[in-house]
């Protein structure tokens, strides 16, 4: 089967709030690109923000995602800009850690769909956990512990799998389901990532964990990616291994051609190719095409800080990943529970549900919120991951206080800024401690630009504030759904490289990507605000210390 102009390619994004489609030609153009939405689309399955919080144990229905695929695929079909037979390969992402657990009948079920109908009718009783833990989950610390002492404590466990124990890792879920219910754990046959869940629901049996997702499972080393054996023993006894089926592959492989199911209900070419689903952070960098000196700031339901890193150096703070797509790469990160829901838990108590009001709050609070009084706040609606903290926090001149004082504007004003300016400065922070221990072998101790991408990158006040705060330039790309474009992307490389290429996945992009000045100038550092913030960090840590105090 040979290239040709009319090829399709497909990206798909099972995110915290929605599934999303990407789809692009041969170069690189999008050509179309939607979402379900799980709360507004889904109503019957009761979700908030495609969640359900039963205090710190965090899950979503594993069957309204199978509803979502029937729903975006059924709206993919009906798009008349798109010929769905030209689709030649699908890849795509899942929003990280999150776990899926397959019964017998189910994979059984899989491996036999029935043409005339739709997956929830078949799928319903495929899972023996019904409700999917996911990366909002904090209910296992007991868990990460306990795997910790396994390995030597957190950073021997950051040695080995890039990242010490944490909550919603999956490993540290398989565990809490192996303890508190093991009726559960062994009718469970085989268990997948939302990413290998729906790339699994597309080929019509199992498919394999990727090896950048699987990176966030506490369980693979991040140096052969390989599980370790102690650790999977550790986790979920002596069946994890076979529940797992396989060991993590690498981005751009190929599984397989796509379910005749699909092919047969929705016209795609049978040979249409499945590639490994990756986690929704690494689908985003790879679809970011950065250059030295770039780093990708994701403003989605979480806050997330991504940037390519060549050597392994894993700390107890960061989180260290496999790169999608160079084997000898790694991908850094830092991960924000309190991203954009949190941002609206501000944006509804003093800006009236608008985001039109909270910029106006926004610029009417000096930068900085000095001016005659030093105020901080700190905002964790929900258990943080880094700084393992929760609650509201505010402060006046460095005491403690419920609210901040003045009149109820600029009250409602100086919350809007201290939530932007502390989550911001936070990722400052940590990113720069990062760069410190990853300086002697990167570049990347000289950031030039951020990237920004995620729902809440279409507020330009935002990016202003990102850029001050950060002193540097922010730009953004091309899409709404960068996730889904890594997804359409990687399914190209893995399609080309069945058909003979033998180039990577970077020189593939600078090879066939037409529109080079894909990135565009937001914001630019304003020199009259960013010596404001390099005054502020040591004020801004010396006080998160008392935060996380005040809050074991
Ligand atoms: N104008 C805006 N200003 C700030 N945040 C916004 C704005 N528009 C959307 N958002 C935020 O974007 C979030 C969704 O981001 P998105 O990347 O689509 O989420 P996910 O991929 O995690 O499902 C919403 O929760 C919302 O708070
Ligand atoms: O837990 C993490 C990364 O470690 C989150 O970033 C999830 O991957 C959810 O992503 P979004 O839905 O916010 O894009």
């Amino acid at each position: 089967m040979a290239q040709n102009q009319s090829d399709l390619y497909l990206g798909l994004d099972l995110s915290t709030q929605q599934l999303k489609y990407t789809v692009i030609n041969h170069d690189h153009d999008i050509i179309a690109e939607a979402a379900v939405h799980f709360d507004r689309d889904l109503p019957e399955f009761h979700t908030t923000n495609g969640a359900i919080a039963e205090g710190d144990v965090v899950t979503s229905p594993t069957l309204m995602w199978v509803k979502a695929i029937d729903i975006l695929l059924e709206r993919l079909s009906k798009n008349t800009d798109i010929k769905i037979e030209n689709i030649k390969g699908i890849s795509g992402a899942g929003q990280q850690h999150g776990s899926v657990y397959w019964n017998k009948e189910g994979l059984e079920t899989l491996a036999s769909l029935d043409v005339s109908r739709t997956l929830e009718d078949q799928l319903q009783g495929a899972f023996s956990v019904k409700q999917s833990p996911i990366w909002q989950d904090a209910s296992t610390t007991s868990q990460c512990r306990s795997l910790e002492n396994l390995v030597g404590g957190p950073q021997g466990l950051a040695d080995l799998t890039g990242s010490k124990g944490y909550e919603r890792f999956t490993g540290n879920q398989i565990a809490k389901l192996y303890e508190q219910n093991p009726s559960a754990y062994d009718a469970t046959a085989r268990i997948s990532l939302v990413s290998s869940f729906i790339a699994s629901v597309l080929l019509g049996q199992l498919a394999p964990v990727d090896v950048a997702d699987g990176s966030g499972m506490n369980m693979m080393d991040i140096h052969t990616h390989k599980w370790i054996p102690s650790i999977l023993e550790h986790c979920g006894g002596k069946d994890l291994q076979k529940k797992l089926e396989s060991e993590p592959v690498e981005g751009g492989t190929n599984l397989g051609a796509i379910n005749s199911y699909f092919v047969t209900r929705y016209g795609f070419s049978s040979e249409c190719t499945i590639a490994p689903f990756t986690g929704d952070n690494p689908a985003t960098l790879v679809s970011m095409n950065l250059e030295q000196g770039d780093c990708v700031v994701s403003l989605g339901t979480s806050d997330t800080m991504l940037m390519y890193l060549p050597e392994a150096n894993p700390t107890t703070e960061s989180h260290l990943m496999s790169h999608p797509t160079n084997p000898e790469a790694y991908m850094g990160m830092l991960c924000y529970k309190n991203g954009s829901l949190t941002r609206e838990k501000i944006r509804d108590e003093y800006a009236e549900g608008d985001w039109t009001t909270f910029n106006n709050l926004l610029h009417q609070a000096p930068p900085g919120l000095s001016n005659g009084c030093n105020r901080r706040g700190y905002y964790y609606y929900m258990q943080e991951i880094i700084p393992f903290a929760k609650g509201f926090h505010r402060f006046e001149n460095d005491i403690a206080v419920d609210e901040f004082t003045g009149t109820k504007e600029e009250v409602a004003s100086y919350n809007v800024r201290a939530i932007v300016e502390s989550q911001f400065l936070s990722m400052k922070v940590r990113t720069s401690r990062m760069l410190d221990t990853h300086g002697k072998s990167s570049d990347a101790s000289h950031l030039k630009r951020i990237l920004a991408t995620g729902g809440a990158a279409s507020n330009p006040n935002l990016l202003q504030v990102l850029s001050n705060v950060f002193n540097i330039p922010v730009y953004k790309k091309q899409g709404m759904n960068s996730a889904s474009l890594g997804g359409a992307l990687l399914a190209k490389f893995a399609v080309r490289r069945l058909h003979g290429y033998s180039g990577t996945f970077e020189q593939m992009m600078e090879d066939e990507q037409r529109d080079k000045v894909a990135h565009q100038l937001v914001a630019e550092p304003q020199a009259e605000y960013t010596e404001v913030y390099n005054d502020l960090v040591e004020g801004f840590v010396r006080l998160e210390q008392v935060v996380i105090a005040n809050t074991q």
